[in-house]
């Protein structure tokens, strides 16, 4: 059996009113690299085999945050990176949210491939591979931890639960959240979503406005400081 812990990285000062995507030189906030440490101390106390990130700076920051007096190197894998959201890079979610493709995004994300940028499908299908890949690695057995996006989190919680891709964003991935998912020959067990070390209620999320944030959408988090 082996164990990924999956982590998406802490709150940036676009998190939330904007798309990032994969603008490049896009940092953890102070408040969230705050989430980055706390998201460490909370996992102090698991022995992991190894620790992978998306390339962009504010996951790799988030990581090495987790790295941190392990002695356990920050591995880089590209199929953790962001979705390539094309002409959505870097535009405002509320003004993307006028736009028709927006309830695609919404209701079909399977059927969704940003305009000069990637499928749904795609994240999905790069994701899961660099999973059974990791697990591989570790030769079916240890822990280890991936930090990534929102959307990537959400793609790949869908398939280890065997939900069709379209019902991905019933998922939330907040800033700092953990979801552990347990890879055994006989299936994948789900086994915590979205773990943000204290209880959020409907009130601080996304569930309060109908969830239609975008891809990522995720809830407000950290005193209003932002969403996705
Ligand atoms: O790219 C972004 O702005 C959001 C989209 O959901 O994702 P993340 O903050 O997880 O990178």
């Amino acid at each position: 059996m082996t164990t990924l812990l999956l982590a998406r990285h802490g709150l940036t000062d676009l998190t939330g009113p904007v798309l990032a995507g994969r603008t490049p030189g896009v940092h953890l906030s102070e408040a969230g690299r705050a989430q980055a440490a706390a998201l460490a101390g909370r996992i102090s106390q698991v022995r992991l085999d190894a620790i992978v990130s998306s390339p962009l700076e504010r996951c790799q920051e988030t990581a090495a945050a987790v790295s941190e007096g392990r002695g356990l190197a920050v591995q880089t894998d590209e199929r953790f990176i962001e979705c390539g959201y094309g002409e959505w890079t870097g535009r405002e979610l509320k003004e993307l949210a006028e736009e028709p493709l927006w309830k695609v995004v919404q209701a079909h994300p399977s059927a969704v491939v940003f305009p000069g940028g990637e499928a749904m499908a795609e994240v999905q299908r790069r994701a899961v591979a660099a999973v059974r890949d990791w697990n591989e690695r570790l030769g079916g057995k240890g822990v280890y931890l991936v930090c990534s996006h929102g959307d990537v989190i959400k793609a790949i919680v869908a398939d280890a639960l065997g939900l069709h891709l379209d019902q991905f964003q019933r998922i939330t991935s907040d800033p700092a959240a953990i979801t552990v998912i347990r890879y055994t020959p006989l299936r994948p067990f789900v086994s915590r979503v979205n773990d943000m070390g204290e209880l959020r209620l409907p009130e601080d999320s996304e569930e309060k406005d109908g969830g239609e944030k975008l891809t990522g959408s995720d809830a407000a988090v950290g005193g209003g400081s932002g969403t996705t």
